[in-house]
């Protein structure tokens, strides 16, 4: 606590208790107040010509660089890659998958799978995205029928899963035909639990965090969460084993987990490395893209001229049938669905927040910051930078027009994150949000049925929309 007061006290922040530091500022604050709150505090510093600013909780030092310029200093480093205290807990789910792991095991694995994610794979995956894009459309199709009112969060949520089980796993699991999956439902109550653990010391104590239940609640949803991802991969390896599937060996096409499952049998990689790796990817693949697309689709329901713009560019680049494929080349050529994506990304951020824990002291702009603290790098934050994005809070997809992106800091829009470290999965997100966004779009113009700050992001491990996506959706002709 001393350690954390005396260098705290050197860096710009609010002021805090000595024990307690700034926790009453965190515990106060529904989570979507956290964010304003922090956005608040980041926008007066920046007027006071400040980079970083700090918050203190018992014992710990949280730094948020709050410029481009200076959240490269972390981003850029090779070094500092130890995620923060916070990842601790999903460390019973995925344990130490490639988004938590560090040094030669994290430098070993991410070269293995990095050739799943080359840009000649991600084509072969347009099948799988076409193809659940289009069922979406269908399961949407008695709302614009009937004129109901409906929240696309849910209906996004299963079409991604059933996209990541496909592409990455060569597993169909129906979940848009399952509206009460129970993978969905356990990272639901998963994530919010994590929310909860960060801002509350008691639950920092094993033995508290035990005794209150919660750490039964964690080994149930666990449990659930392990059990698919354990399923499929002993599914695929009896399919590949009896020659009931065929193995993708195909550069083009050869799948994430058939890639692991060969090193497996070669012993590069334990069964437990590849169950790791496999949770990793459904955690960070799955929610995230859910998360942004439904973003996305609420930013293009309160922006009409902007849907009709995205609409006209996909019937010139793709032509008038609603139900055609999308390809890999026209894909690329749909600029300013491209540009909307991005702005949506910048305006909410899917990933409120990551973290690195400091393993040695480090200077940002003249700040000494000492080992141990946690700096967080916070899209949310950056993307409100007001001195970068003029009128940060409106929607204006121009601010991606190359002339704009050449004039700011690469890292003032960091929605992946950057660096060594950065999201192995960008392209695959985009493409799929993209492809998701673009069926949508050419078959139903979407109005809002709230205001746009009515349904607000949490802060939890993705910024899910606290009451949904609620649309209506009119058939275009
Ligand atoms: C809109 C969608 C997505 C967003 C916003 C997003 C964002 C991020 C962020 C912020 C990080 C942390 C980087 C860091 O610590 O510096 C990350 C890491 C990661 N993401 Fe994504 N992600 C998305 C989609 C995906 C997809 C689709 C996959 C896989 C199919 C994926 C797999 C991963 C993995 C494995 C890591 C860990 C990389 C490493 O540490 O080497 N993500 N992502």
């Amino acid at each position: 606590i001393r350690k954390a007061n005396y260098y705290g006290s050197k860096i710009p922040g609010p002021p805090g208790h000595w024990l307690t530091g700034n926790m009453s500022m965190f515990q106060n604050e529904t989570s979507h107040g956290l964010i304003k709150m922090m956005q608040e505090e980041a926008r007066k510093a920046r007027d006071q010509g400040y980079s970083v600013i700090r918050f203190l909780l018992p014992g710990q030092l949280l730094v948020y660089p709050i410029t481009g310029k200076a959240t490269a200093k972390i981003l850029e480093s090779t070094t500092e890659l130890h995620k923060g205290e916070g990842y601790e807990f999903f460390g019973p789910w995925i344990g130490g998958g490639l988004l938590v792991s560090v040094g030669e095991r994290w430098k070993a694995h991410r070269k293995l799978i990095t050739p799943s994610f080359h840009f000649a794979k991600l084509e072969g995956y347009f099948d799988v995205f076409n193809q659940e894009s289009k069922i979406l459309v269908d399961c949407l199709e008695k709302f614009s029928e009937n004129g109901e009112t409906v929240n696309l969060h849910p209906y996004i949520n299963r079409c991604t899963l059933d996209v990541i089980c496909e592409t990455a796993m060569g597993t169909k699991v129906n979940a848009q035909f399952n509206h009460e999956h129970p993978y969905l439902q356990a990272v639901e109550g998963y994530t919010a639990m994590m929310l909860e653990y960060g801002y509350s010391p008691l639950m920092w104590n094993p033995f508290l965090f035990w005794l209150f239940g919660h750490k039964k609640r964690q080994n149930d949803f666990c449990y659930t969460l392990k059990k698919f991802t354990g399923d499929i991969i002993a599914e695929r390896k009896a399919a590949l084993e009896s020659g009931e599937a065929e193995k993708s060996t195909s550069k083009r096409s050869m799948n994430f987990l058939d890639l692991l499952l060969s090193k497996t049998e070669s012993n590069v990689f334990t069964e437990e490395d590849l169950r790791q790796e496999v949770d990793t990817f459904m955690f960070g693949g799955h929610d995230t893209t859910t998360t942004s697309c439904s973003w996305s689709c609420w930013n293009l329901a309160h922006n009409p001229d902007v849907q009709q713009k995205v609409y006209e560019e996909l019937v010139k680049v793709c032509g008038d049938d609603p139900n055609g494929d999308i390809s890999y080349e026209q894909a690329n050529q749909l600029n300013y669905l491209d540009r909307v994506l991005r702005e949506s990304k910048r305006i909410i951020a899917p990933v409120p927040a990551v973290e690195r824990q400091l393993q040695n002291e480090m200077e940002i702009d003249g700040y000494t910051i000492p080992a141990g603290a946690n700096i967080s790098i916070s899209p949310f934050i950056l993307h409100r930078n007001h001195h970068v994005f003029k009128n940060p809070e409106i929607f204006d997809p121009d601010r991606f027009l190359p002339e704009e992106c050449a004039k700011r800091h690469p890292y003032d829009f960091v929605p992946f994150s950057a660096g060594v470290k950065n999201c192995i999965g960008q392209k695959f997100s985009i493409l799929n949000e993209k492809v998701m966004v673009a069926h949508l779009v050419r078959n139903y113009r979407i109005e809002p049925m709230l205001k746009f700050d009515e349904s607000l992001p949490c802060f939890e491990a993705v910024s899910k929309p606290s009451r949904g996506i609620p649309v209506k959706l009119i058939r275009r002709i």
